[in-house]
């Protein structure tokens, strides 16, 4: 082997093992408050790249499980690694790392530019600040102080400041809460985009269908514990799909077997969506009866959830 073809080697061995390294990994992660046991015995990993959401009930732990994370609270025991990293070493992951939260915490006398360049010097990130005021549409409020924001702006600064200098990794808790449409999908392009060049999200909300719509993995915890984990069409896999409906009172009786969800309206569950769907839509042709609000489609994460038993 020539030295040349020893350094493309070499580097090819280095890039197999970035990618094969995972950049979040938890073992046995345990959060205790005093005698509460909030997380059990949690172990999951975050590849590079990968779009990952935190889900679960109120309560299921996912804010200890996300702070413990992010190097904000210390694991009652079990390892977690940010990075190859302890979370808590902050000097080693803070450069790499853009946090979300759900609180922001800015200062009010500072102006928008002022706030990303302070967040700027605190992580060590660079970048251009007009850069990332143009994705989120603040660029005209970069004179303006933090106090004088709607609180959909602010919730923009706060995005503003975690992608500011493109971290490796993303965490975002409930990014979108606030936000009007344009600003929620100006928020997901701009995700997109940093998804393509590499970084990793790692995402907490109660907006199931953000999450339907992206994650590459879902974690859903419930209780402190994985109730399931793996891709969507994993965690739907086992529920019927739904046809959702609402009928006039003079309608005849349906042709398959339904449930009435509320006056009017009735929800059939099937495994065979496509053949139950063209039954009830011959009934209707035949007895000319209106679907109104006719929904049909695979399972929905919401079912999911509705499925967890208490
Ligand atoms: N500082 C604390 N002291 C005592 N108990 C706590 C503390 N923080 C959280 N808990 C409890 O731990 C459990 C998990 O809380 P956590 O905030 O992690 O859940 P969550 O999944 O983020 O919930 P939600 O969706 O309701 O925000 C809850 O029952 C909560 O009451």
């Amino acid at each position: 082997m020539t030295w040349s073809h020893w350094q493309e080697y070499a580097l090819a061995v280095e890039i197999n093992g970035m990618t094969s390294t995972p950049v979040i990994d938890v073992e046995r992660l345990n959060v205790r408050y005093g005698d509460f046991h909030a997380v059990q015995d949690l172990s999951f990993q975050v590849r590079r790249g990968e779009f990952y959401a935190l889900l679960g009930t109120n309560g299921a732990g996912k804010t200890s499980t996300m702070e413990t994370l992010e190097g904000h609270r210390a694991p009652t025991s079990g390892t977690v690694r940010v990075l190859g990293w302890s979370p808590r070493d902050r000097s080693a992951v803070r450069p790499k790392m853009g946090i979300m939260l759900q609180e922001s915490g800015f200062s009010p006398d500072l102006t928008v530019r002022e706030s990303i360049r302070l967040i700027g010097k605190l992580t060590q990130r660079t970048d251009r600040v007009e850069r990332v005021l143009s994705i989120v549409d603040l660029t005209r409020k970069a004179a303006t102080r933090v106090s004088r924001l709607s609180g959909g702006e602010k919730r923009r600064l706060d995005f503003a400041t975690t992608v500011y200098g493109a971290p490796e990794l993303i965490f975002l808790d409930e990014p979108t809460t606030g936000l009007d449409i344009q600003s929620r999908d100006a928020l997901w392009d701009a995700v997109d985009k940093l998804r393509e060049d590499g970084s990793t999200i790692v995402l907490t909300t109660h907006y199931l269908e953000e999450a339907q719509q992206r994650a590459d993995r879902i974690g859903l915890l419930h209780k402190g514990a994985f109730h399931q984990e793996g891709t969507v069409a994993e965690l739907t896999r086992a529920l019927p799909a739904v046809i959702r409906f609402a009928l006039p009172p003079s309608a005849p009786a349906l042709p398959l077997r339904g449930r009435r969800e509320s006056e009017g309206r009735f929800l059939i569950e099937t495994h065979h969506l496509q053949h139950d769907l063209f039954t009830l839509l011959r009934w209707a042709q035949e007895h000319a009866v209106e679907l109104r609000e006719l929904e049909a489609g695979p399972t929905r994460l919401d079912d999911v959830f509705r499925a967890i038993d208490n």
